[in-house]
């Protein structure tokens, strides 16, 4: 897979980058069940969404992987959790130094298709953190935190915090969400960089289906969260700092796909499309499921019950 696809996003500071159409529709629906098989079967609770909790704002979950219940090497950790949405976690557990006590992976991540981790492994983004050697998770990600959101479900401003390698890989699901960065409080700047006095925020649509990186300062100092809405707003997605680069993206991809002969004709198909989201009022939200993927920064414990 190319490099080229990943498209950097104008953000004030450096460090989002997006593959769209990282996987197809067919992929896209063999995941989502999967995934859902993996945790155990479907959501009961589809429908609670629509009252008075659905302004549920899960709390910052990405550590938790970090204080689970250490299981034993190699066994499954699998199941989905329910705090304000559901989520789990694949390929062991962190502990706060950053060491990965590993356990397996669903197979349609690690080894057969459509093997997400090798695919981003593919890109060679993780190369600086393992060394580049090898394939899937030698290469890439280790590590995968799944969250489910229903609409009306989001996440709180947090960071993923220094047991990861700079460099989150997240993989978008069956809908559309907003991610919200902004600024970090002065008092937890890096040191070193003049902390603006005012918050600086900026907003990434995550298409279903798209990948996002998020690196360097973004990632370890600023913050990033899921505003619990049902939909967003024509203004709110106008103002994503990728609301016309992924236009922009459909239009070669479109493009592309159709061949020279048809080329204009899928570019104008397009373009009417994006006149028609124009006009609307805005998107609602769907149910989402994300794949953060990412690589802990201490060694993999392969001993005995991983604890040499
Ligand atoms: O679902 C997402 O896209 C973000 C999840 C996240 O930031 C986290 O769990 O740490
Ligand atoms: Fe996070």
């Amino acid at each position: 897979m190319a490099n080229s696809r990943l498209v950097d996003v104008p953000t004030p500071v450096p460090g989002i980058r997006i593959l769209y159409d990282f996987i197809n529709e067919a992929e896209e629906a063999y995941l989502l069940e999967k995934i859902d098989a993996a945790g155990g079967g479907p959501s009961t609770t589809s429908s609670s969404a629509g009252d008075g909790e659905a302004a549920a704002v899960r709390a910052t979950r990405s550590d938790e992987a970090g204080s689970a219940t250490a299981t034993s090497a190699g066994k499954k950790s699998w199941g989905w959790k329910e705090l304000n949405g559901r989520s789990m976690y694949w390929g062991g557990t962190v502990l706060p130094s950053g060491s990965l006590i590993p356990s397996p992976f669903p197979s349609f991540m690690d080894t057969a298709w459509p093997n997400v981790l090798d695919r981003i492994a593919q890109l060679g983004v993780y190369d600086e953190y393992s060394g580049g050697e090898g394939k899937g998770k030698e290469r890439g990600p280790n590590h995968c935190l799944v969250n489910e959101y229903l609409p009306g479900q989001g996440i709180m401003p947090h960071t993923d915090g220094p047991a990861y390698h700079p460099l989150t890989s997240t993989l978008s699901l069956g809908s559309h969400t907003v991610l919200c960065l902004r600024s970090p409080p002065a008092h937890l700047a890096a040191p070193g960089t003049s902390a603006p006095s005012e918050v600086q925020s900026v907003d990434i649509l995550l298409p279903p289906r798209s990948l996002v990186l998020l690196s360097g300062e973004l990632y370890s100092t600023w913050l990033h969260g899921i505003q619990p809405l049902k939909g967003d707003s024509l203004p709110s997605l106008r103002g994503c700092a990728n609301w016309d680069g992924w236009w922009q993206f459909q239009l070669a991809a479109a493009a592309a796909a159709a061949g020279e002969d048809d080329g204009e004709a899928a570019r104008q198909e397009v373009r009417k499309a994006r006149e028609l989201a124009e006009a609307g009022k805005g998107w609602e939200r769907g149910k989402r499921v994300s794949l953060t993927c990412r690589r802990p920064r201490g060694k993999v414990r392969t001993g005995l019950l991983g604890l040499r």
